[in-house]
Parts: structure tokens; C-alpha cells; sequence
């Protein structure tokens, strides 16, 4: 297993000291320290010995703080759990791997494939773009519910393989990807590994496969780029992407184009228009903005040229999740068999926004009246890093297709995201990002 994060990451984690060191001269404190020594192997002997826990079995206490169980990428226990995890259980229900299963849409998907009765394997990096133990609570709250992450790359076509020759799945939901606008100038080479390289390898792995599974994956609102025709819809230019993020994922959508021209794969891409919500992501300005607010520093907010609004169709996670579901529903069967195309094969991409975009400056507005402080506004020109000054998404298509319509006003999310926030990070976590 490639342990290596393929990301590497800004999150810096905070060392604590908390061990405090003393020397021992009496042989009492000998007895105590060998008796630590001993407790020591036999806990590592308990962790290393894999068996299968049930999820009814787990304490219901703070999925965060649990210990979990890892498995190395193979042995039977190891493949007796991605079997179970990947289990249909309604009569009517598939058989989904979902990458990017401990980050925010992965998680929430994963789970609510899993609620109604479809077998579910998550596959995740776990790197450290963001706090990891964020992701790690996401995991622990999968497990609760009999979801199982394998902690591997997209890109260890290996391993991808022989998740496949494991489980017949009938969809892939790719949502694993490098996120975040701003970071690309920071990082580039990451989205060009994950978003790229690693959507190409699962292409790669999922055209060879018989039967090919079904794909729906995550594109973007951002490939919109500098088109100015608003609302946004699926028809208009998105060849003018302002931020290496916005350009990977654009090649992304002709990269489905070429392995369903050539190779008959179904491919479903979503672009999603600025995800928000519980258990979300803390590089993202809402996210941020509500620690800072609390900690009473200033927040930077965007503006565009001549006092111009910086705007954002935020979309809710429960829509977005719907949408995700609407769309693997609906998908027809890839059509190629032994690597070779036998028909032409669906191929689609959809905007799932909520059509309603709100200044930035009215998001803090509300985070204010939500959070009960006022925050410490620092009016700032927008960056020339990647950000566009608004997206608007046109949704009729995602309506006709599969009824999508998204039920969550900024105000009603952003209220069921501070309960979340507070209720994680009272718990004595903290919210370094
Ligand atoms: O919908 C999308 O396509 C994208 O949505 C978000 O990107 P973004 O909309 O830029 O979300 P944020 O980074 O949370 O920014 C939200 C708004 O706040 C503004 N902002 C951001 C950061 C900041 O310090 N100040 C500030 O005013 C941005 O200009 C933007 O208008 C995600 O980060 C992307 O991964 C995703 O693909």
C-alpha cells in the first residue's frame, strides 16, 4: 500500500507534549515501566490482529475519538470486509465504489447510498490537504454505519484492480480529487496527480473491467471560468477556465469524452457549485470564516472592481447528495466489453447548483446573526489567483432529467452547519484548518 499522501499537505499538525519525562532510580519505577512496556505489546498485538467488527457492535460514543481499526490493503479479513461493506442489502440496490469517501461529499454519498439498501466500498488517501483527523472522524462515522474505506490512491492501479476482481461494482461515484481554487497556484502538480493522473487511472481500470462499470464523477462549477452569461448552463463556453483547479477538471470532461468515445464507458459528470454544509471542508471561505469570526480575527472578503459583488450560488449537501443519487439512478450501462466499445455509451454532465447566488458579503452577514459576533471585515480586492467574481447555475436539465431541485436556502444550511461546527469543535478539537 502506497501510504504516502499523494498531496502534500499544508495542514501542519500541532505537536502536544503529553508525555511528561522523569527518570526512575527505584525499582518500583522499574516494575512500572516494564509493566507500560508489556501493556504496550499487547496492544499493538490486539490493533495488528485483524477480526471484523459490526457496526452494531461499535460504541456509540464519539466516532472521533474511537480507535480505528486499520487493515493492510489485502489478507482475508482485509478482503472478508470490503466484500461486507460492498454487500447489496435492498432488492433493488447496486454495488458502488465511491473514491474520495472521507471528504465532504464523499461521506455524506457514501452514506446515504448505504441508508437505502446499495453495497458501498469507500476508497480514500487520507491526505493532508486539510486536517486529517477531520477526515478521520468522517471515516469513523462511516464505519457506524458499515461503510468501509480502503485508504489507497486512485492512482495505485493495483489496488484499484483488485478492489474490482473483489466486488463486481456496478458504479463508481469519483468524487476524490485535489479541491480548492487558490491552492493550484500553491500546489499545481497535486491536481494534475489526482485530477489527471489519477482520474485517467481509474478510467483506465474501469474501461478493462467486465462487466464496465457505470462512472459519475465530480466536475465543477469553476470550468465555467470567464463565461459572463449567466445563469450557467451546461450549453455555454467553458473554455476559459481561471485557475489551473478549474482547467484539471475541465480536461477531466474531455477526458470522460475520449474513454466513452473509444471504450463505451457510461460517464456522468456533476459540477457542483460551491458545496456547503456539515462536516464540510475548512479550506473553504465558510468554513473558515466561522473560526475566525469565533476567534475574532478578520476575515478577508473578496471584491471585484469598483466596489463590485463577489457572488456564489452555495449549494446545500443534502441537494447536492439528491442530485448525486438522481444521476447514478439514471444512468444507462457502459456498453464496452474486454476493453473494446460494442455501442455508443451514455455520456452526460450536469449543473447541480441552487440557482440562487448570494454575495459574499451576505454570507457574513449571516454567520454573524448565526454565531451571535460580529465579525472583523477586511474589504479586499479579489485575487488574481483563480476566483471568478460569480457562478449562477441553470438546473433545468438536472429537473428533467432526474428531478433535481435543490430545497436548502443559504440561511436554513448555514444554520444546520454552526450547530455542527460548534457541537465538533466544543469537544475540545481544534479548528486549525
Ligand atoms: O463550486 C465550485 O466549483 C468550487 O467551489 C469552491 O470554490 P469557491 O466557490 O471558490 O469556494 P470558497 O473558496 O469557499 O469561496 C467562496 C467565496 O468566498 C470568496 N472568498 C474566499 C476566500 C476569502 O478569503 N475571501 C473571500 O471573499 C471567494 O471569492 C468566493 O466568492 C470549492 O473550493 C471548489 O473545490 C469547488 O469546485
Amino acid at each position: 500500500m502506497d501510504s504516502t499522501p499523494s498531496t502534500p499537505g499544508k495542514f501542519k499538525m500541532e505537536k502536544g507534549s503529553y508525555f511528561h519525562r522523569s527518570r526512575w532510580h527505584t525499582s518500583l519505577a522499574k516494575l512500572t515501566f516494564w509493566s507500560f512496556v508489556f501493556l504496550g505489546i499487547m496492544f499493538i498485538f490486539f490493533f495488528r490482529t485483524p477480526s471484523i467488527p459490526s457496526p452494531s457492535s461499535l460504541p456509540a460514543a464519539d466516532p472521533s475519538r474511537r480507535s480505528l481499526r486499520t487493515y493492510n490493503n489485502g489478507g482475508v479479513a482485509w478482503e472478508k470486509r470490503v466484500r461486507s461493506s460492498a454487500r447489496i442489502r435492498s432488492p433493488n440496490g447496486v454495488s458502488v465504489l465511491v473514491t474520495g469517501a472521507a471528504g465532504f461529499v464523499g461521506t455524506h454519498v457514501s452514506a446515504a447510498l448505504k441508508r437505502r439498501g446499495d453495497g458501498v466500498l469507500g476508497l480514500d488517501n487520507f491526505n493532508n490537504y486539510y486536517d486529517p483527523s477531520l477526515k478521520r472522524a468522517r471515516q469513523a462515522l462511516l464505519e457506524r454505519t458499515g461503510v468501509f474505506i480502503v485508504e489507497g490512491d486512485i492512482n495505485d492501479v493495483e489496488l484499484v484492480k483488485k478492489l474490482f476482481k473483489i466486488v463486481t461494482f456496478t458504479h463508481v461515484i469519483h468524487l476524490a480529487a485535489q479541491a480548492g481554487v487558490r491552492y493550484a497556484m500553491e500546489n499545481p502538480g497535486s491536481y494534475v496527480h489526482s485530477n489527471i493522473a489519477g482520474f485517467v487511472n481509474l478510467l483506465e481500470v474501469c474501461k478493462s473491467i467486465n462487466p464496465q462499470p457505470a462512472i459519475v464523477w465530480a466536475s465543477s462549477s469553476s470550468v465555467y471560468g470567464l463565461n459572463t452569461k449567466v445563469p450557467f448552463s451546461e450549453r455555454d463556453r467553458t473554455d476559459q477556465p481561471a485557475s489551473l483547479y478549474a482547467a484539471t477538471k475541465k480536461a477531466g470532461e474531455e477526458i470522460a469524452h475520449t474513454y466513452n468515445h473509444i471504450y463505451g464507458l457510461s460517464l456522468t459528470g456533476l459540477r457542483f457549485f460551491t458545496v456547503y454544509g456539515p462536516w464540510g471542508r475548512p479550506d473553504m471561505a465558510y468554513f473558515f470564516f466561522t473560526r475566525d469570526i469565533l476567534k475574532g480575527k478578520s476575515i478577508p472578503i473578496f471584491e471585484a472592481a469598483n466596489h463590485g459583488t463577489v457572488a456564489r450560488d452555495f449549494t446545500y449537501i443534502d441537494d447536492i447528495v439528491r442530485g448525486c443519487l438522481g444521476a447514478l439512478d439514471t444512468v444507462e450501462k457502459s456498453t464496452g466489453s474486454g476493453g473494446k466499445k460494442t455501442g455508443p455509451a451514455q455520456l452526460r454532465v450536469f449543473n447541480l447548483g441552487n440557482t440562487s447566488p448570494v454575495p459574499v458579503s451576505e454570507l457574513v452577514n449571516i454567520l454573524e446573526r448565526l454565531l451571535k459576533v460580529k465579525a472583523e471585515r477586511n474589504i479586499m480586492k479579489l485575487p488574481r489567483n483563480g476566483d471568478v467574481q460569480f457562478t449562477h447555475a441553470n438546473i433545468s436539465y438536472a429537473q428533467t432529467e432526474f428531478g433535481y431541485k435543490p430545497k436548502t436556502d443559504l440561511q436554513s444550511g448555514l444554520k444546520k452547519f454552526v450547530q455542527w461546527y460548534i457541537n465538533y469543535y466544543s469537544d475540545g478539537k481544534k479548528a486549525n484548518q
